[in-house]
C-alpha cells in the first residue's frame, strides 16, 4: 500500500518487548484519515500490544506513536484518551455503574458532564433504545453490552475509533449485526476506524485496508480484493483460505 501524505494515526519504529518475547518488532505504519483498517493474526502476534500503544495503555520501548501529527508520548493522559475512541476486547463495562454512567466515563474523567440529551444520542448511535440508559451492565445481553462499549468509546467526539476484538465473544448474527453498525457509524461520523479480529471473512467484508501481523511484524497490507486475488503472501494467504474454503463449500451445497 502507498503510505497516505497526512495520516490520522502513524506508529514510526515502534518496539516492545515482554521479557525475551518481541511483542512489537519496529513496526511502521501510516494510517489515512477516514480508513476503515482490519488487523488480522494469529493469537500472540502482537495486534493488541501494537493498539494498545496508541492510548498509552502500553508504552513502547522504542519508537514513536503520533496521533494527527503528535506525539502520543507529549500528549496529557485524560485528553489523550479522550480523544481515542477505544472498545476493549473484554467490553470492560464498569458492574457497578448504569450504562449511562458507562457511557459518561471518559468525559466525566477528563472533567466534563455529558448531558442526558447527548447520552441518548449516543444511544440511538448504536442502535440501543433510550430506556436502556438506567440498566445495569449485568442485565444487558453481550452484543447489548457491545453496543454501550461503541457509544462509550464516541462519547469523546473522537474520530479515531479502536476496536480490539470487539466482536469475539458474541453469536455470528449478533455479530454480523454490530459489524454492519460499525460500518455505518465508521460513514456517517467520518471515522478512522482500526479492528483488531481473528476473523479474516469479517476483516474482508468490513475493512478497506487489511493488515497481518506475524510474531511482532506487519507481514501482509493489501486491500482486500489484492488478498482474494492470491496477494500478501503465505501466512495473509493461509487466512484467506478459510473463508474461500467455507464460501465454496456452501456454494456447492447450494447446488
Ligand atoms: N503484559 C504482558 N506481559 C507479558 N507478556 C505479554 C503481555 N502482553 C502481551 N504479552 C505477550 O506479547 C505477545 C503479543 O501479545 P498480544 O496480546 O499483543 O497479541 P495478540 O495478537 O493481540 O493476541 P490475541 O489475538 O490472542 O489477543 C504474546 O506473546 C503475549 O503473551
Amino acid at each position: 500500500m502507498t503510505q497516505p501524505a497526512d495520516p490520522a494515526l502513524e506508529f514510526r519504529q515502534v518496539r516492545k518487548d515482554y521479557g525475551a518475547v518481541e511483542a512489537v518488532s519496529d513496526v511502521s505504519l501510516a494510517i489515512a484519515r477516514g480508513s476503515f483498517v482490519a488487523m488480522v493474526g494469529a493469537s500472540g502476534s502482537g495486534k493488541s500490544t501494537l493498539l494498545k500503544t496508541v492510548n498509552r495503555l502500553v508504552e513502547p520501548d522504542s519508537g514513536t506513536v503520533l496521533l494527527e501529527g503528535q506525539d502520543v508520548s507529549s500528549l496529557p493522559l485524560p485528553a489523550l484518551r479522550r480523544s481515542v475512541g477505544y472498545v476493549f476486547q473484554s467490553v470492560g463495562l464498569f458492574p457497578h455503574m448504569t450504562v449511562g454512567e458507562n457511557i459518561a466515563i471518559g468525559p466525566r474523567l477528563a472533567g466534563e458532564r455529558l448531558t442526558q440529551t447527548r447520552i441518548a444520542e449516543l444511544l440511538e448511535l448504536v442502535e440501543l433504545e433510550p430506556t436502556i440508559v438506567s440498566r445495569m451492565p449485568d442485565a444487558l445481553s453481550g452484543g447489548q453490552r457491545q453496543r454501550v462499549g461503541v457509544a462509550r468509546a464516541l462519547a469523546g467526539g473522537s474520530h479515531l475509533l479502536l476496536m480490539d476484538e470487539p466482536f469475539g465473544a458474541l453469536d455470528p448474527i449478533t455479530r454480523a449485526a454490530l459489524g454492519e453498525s460499525v460500518s455505518g457509524l465508521h460513514r456517517e461520523l467520518g471515522l478512522t476506524t482500526v479492528m483488531v479480529t481473528h476473523d479474516m471473512a469479517e476483516a474482508l467484508l468490513l475493512a478497506d485496508r487489511v493488515l497481518v501481523m506475524d510474531r511482532g511484524t506487519i507481514v501482509a497490507d493489501e486491500v482486500p480484493h489484492a488478498l482474494l486475488e492470491g496477494a500478501g503472501g503465505p501466512v495473509a494467504q493461509k487466512l484467506v483460505a478459510v473463508p474461500r474454503a467455507q464460501a465454496d463449500r456452501l456454494a456447492e451445497l447450494a447446488r
